[in-house]
């Protein structure tokens, strides 16, 4: 397939300044495949994304979890993506399904951020994903396709999207997507994009899997066609984010 294998570490809201030393100094003194291998972005919370830019080593980039949907100005408590990119940060998460929900952030706001980001020289993890009513009512490829649309109606260039596939049921559940269910969707999303964007960009786009990934479980969900590597949250704060980075090899 050729597309480089995608894994970044979703901190969530999580950490005290001793904590993030304690994870900073694990990720590095490990060993890591080469970035011909994979590609590894972290996301701590805003408060330590400095000290973590500063502390840890080149192998892993750095993601910033959310980023204001327009330029920077009276919007308090917001953080823009011209402040990402003055700190030196090239990825920022966009459209997580707990900002969807807890935030109420829409399809089109979802769409708009992932533009603007774009716009401004930052590189995009786009979260789209299912809750556990929408999948037992049979509509998660409908509510994922409406996901992607929305961001497709806003955005010209995929080359720096990430397209993650998180189903809201297997997020910090321990309920992990099957081999089979994971693919499936990733199958049906690269299929969406060939016919509502062009071939070219459903080969080149990277989709990512998120939900409950861990050391034991990753190895399978890697070896899946379309699965070009992983979102992960809990089990990033642990040593086995190391396991689920060599799930590449
Ligand atoms: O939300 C997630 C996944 O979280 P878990 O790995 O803890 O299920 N990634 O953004």
């Amino acid at each position: 397939m050729g597309r480089l294998f995608f894994v970044g570490g979703n901190w969530k809201c999580n950490g005290t300044s001793e904590e993030v030393k304690k994870i900073v100094s694990i990720l590095n003194s490990a060993q890591v495949p080469s970035k011909d291998v994979v590609e590894i972005v972290v996301s701590p919370p805003f408060v330590f994304i400095p000290s973590v830019k500063s502390e840890l080593k080149p192998e892993f980039h750095i993601a910033a979890q959310n980023c204001w949907v327009k330029k920077g100005g009276a919007f308090t408590g917001e953080i823009s993506a011209e402040m990402l990119l003055n700190l030196g940060i090239p990825w920022v998460i966009v459209g997580h399904s707990e900002r969807r929900a807890l935030m109420n952030e829409s399809n089109e706001f979802v769409g708009d951020k992932v533009a603007y980001a774009l716009s401004q020289g930052l590189k995009v993890i786009a979260c789209v994903g299912e809750t556990l009513q929408e999948r037992e009512a049979g509509t998660t490829m409908k509510v994922v396709a409406e996901q992607t649309k929305a961001i497709a109606d806003k955005i010209k260039n995929w080359d720096n999207v990430v397209l993650a596939y998180e189903p809201v049921w297997a997020i910090g559940t321990g309920k992990v997507a099957t081999p089979a269910q994971a693919q499936e969707v990733h199958a049906e999303l690269r299929k969406w994009l060939e016919t509502n964007i062009k071939a070219e960009v459903a080969a080149k786009t990277r989709i990512i899997y998120g939900g409950s990934v861990n050391g034991s479980n990753c190895k399978e969900l890697a070896g899946q066609n379309d699965l070009d590597g992983f979102l992960v949250g809990g089990a990033s704060l642990k040593p086995e984010f190391i396991d689920i980075i060599k799930a590449a090899e």
